[in-house]
């Protein structure tokens, strides 16, 4: 109780001097300076806050303690400040904007004329946001249009540009196919017939007999192209046509199967039958009088072995004319060349000639 009525006590002089009374005498009023007189009385009633911490009293807090106290940023303390005279006196601060601040500092400015609602929570103000970064606008209103795309339809594009490839449907139907030999001989080739190769021997067989009505058929030409399917097949390696060329074209080439010192032979049709290319025989085939052997080139043969031996072992002068009658086969069989075709002697070993009826018969009826 002492305590208190001696703060009392206190709390009035500082009152009176603070805001003396008119009936205190002047005398007294200047023995000291004002400014010392409130300093002293600053300074008792820290004593005394020290000395009572329970009932903090309001404290007077001078602007420029404010301003020192919130740059050594103090623990929050709170303090509440009183209006004074002097501060009265100054005109009240302009109206500040709050300012937008990122951080608050832990320490509290206490402004005169405010309170802090709550002394000891820092509250967040908002945010000054940073300047957005620049953006990149893909809108198409900035950008220049893209040049057109080709399309098929247009007539442009398509004189400057190569054209689609096949859909791949027609690239598989198209099946790689070895090279044959299609075209060969050529136009101007060696291989190709260079004269008609049949003599005209007499009314041709009942097939073409329709079209001749004077008995005379006139001899195959170049002209006379037949209309069959081509039926070339594969031929094996190392059998092309430039293969037989360069195996028969030689200087010394003899294929005819026979000894090498052998002459040319007289081949009767009997013997020419015999020769079949079966029971390990030779293949002979007579064409435009001559007999050659033809089982080397069976392999080398455009049209296959089974074609070739339709004119084995006969006179297949007519066969071969139906089929490709520009093919030079004189300078290709050259080096099968066996003989000559010759009538078959009669019984008769006095009728001389090697030649009479029978012979001739048997040539005729191997056409
Ligand atoms: C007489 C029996 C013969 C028959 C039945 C026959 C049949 C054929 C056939 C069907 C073809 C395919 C024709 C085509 O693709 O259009 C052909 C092509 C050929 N044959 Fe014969 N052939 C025979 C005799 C010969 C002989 C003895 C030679 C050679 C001296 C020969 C040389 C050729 C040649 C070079 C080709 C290709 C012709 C070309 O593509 O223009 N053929 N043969």
């Amino acid at each position: 109780m002492g305590l208190i009525g001696l703060s009392f006590i206190v709390a009035s002089v500082v009152y009176v001097i603070i805001r003396p009374p008119s009936w205190l005498p002047p005398a007294l009023l200047s023995w000291l300076p004002r400014s010392s007189t409130a300093a002293a009385a600053m300074t008792d009633a820290r004593q005394r806050d020290e000395k009572s911490p329970s009932s903090p009293p309001p404290t007077i807090v001078e602007p420029r303690e404010m301003g020192r106290a919130a740059a050594m940023s103090p623990p929050p303390v709170p303090t509440i400040a009183e209006p004074c005279e002097d501060r009265a006196a100054m005109p009240p601060p302009p109206p500040q904007p709050p300012k937008p601040v990122v951080v608050q500092p832990p320490s509290i400015a206490v402004e005169p004329d405010k309170q802090p609602e709550s002394p000891t929570t820092p509250k967040a103000a908002a945010a000054q946001l940073p300047p957005p970064p620049p953006t990149f606008s893909l809108s198409t209103d900035s950008m220049p249009p893209p040049p057109p795309r080709p399309t098929p339809s247009s007539s442009s594009s398509t004189s400057s540009m190569m054209p689609p490839p096949p859909p791949p449907s027609r690239l598989s139907s198209a099946a790689p196919r070895p090279p044959t030999l299609g075209h060969f001989p050529a136009a101007n080739s060696a291989q190709r017939a260079r004269a008609p190769i049949l003599p005209d021997r007499g009314p041709r067989s009942s097939s073409s007999s329709s079209s001749s009505s004077s008995g005379l058929a006139p001899p195959p030409t170049h002209t006379s192209v037949p209309t069959k399917p081509s039926r070339q097949i594969t031929l094996e390696p190392g059998h092309s046509p430039l293969d037989w060329a360069r195996l028969s074209g030689g200087p010394g080439a003899d294929l005819r199967g026979v000894p090498a010192a052998t002459p040319y032979l007289r081949v009767t049709p009997s013997m020419l039958r015999r020769q079949t290319g079966r029971r390990g025989t030779d293949a002979w085939m007579a064409l435009g009088g001559k007999v050659y052997n033809v089982t080397p080139y069976a392999k080398f043969h455009p049209g296959g072995v089974p074609e070739l031996m339709r004119g084995a072992a006969r006179d297949g002068t007519r066969l071969f004319a139906e089929v490709h009658p520009w093919v030079n086969y004189e300078n290709m069989l050259t080096a099968c060349l066996v003989g000559i075709l010759v009538e078959e002697p009669g019984p008769a070993a006095g009728s001389g000639g090697g030649g009479g009826g029978q012979p001739q018969s048997d040539m005729e009826a191997m056409d």
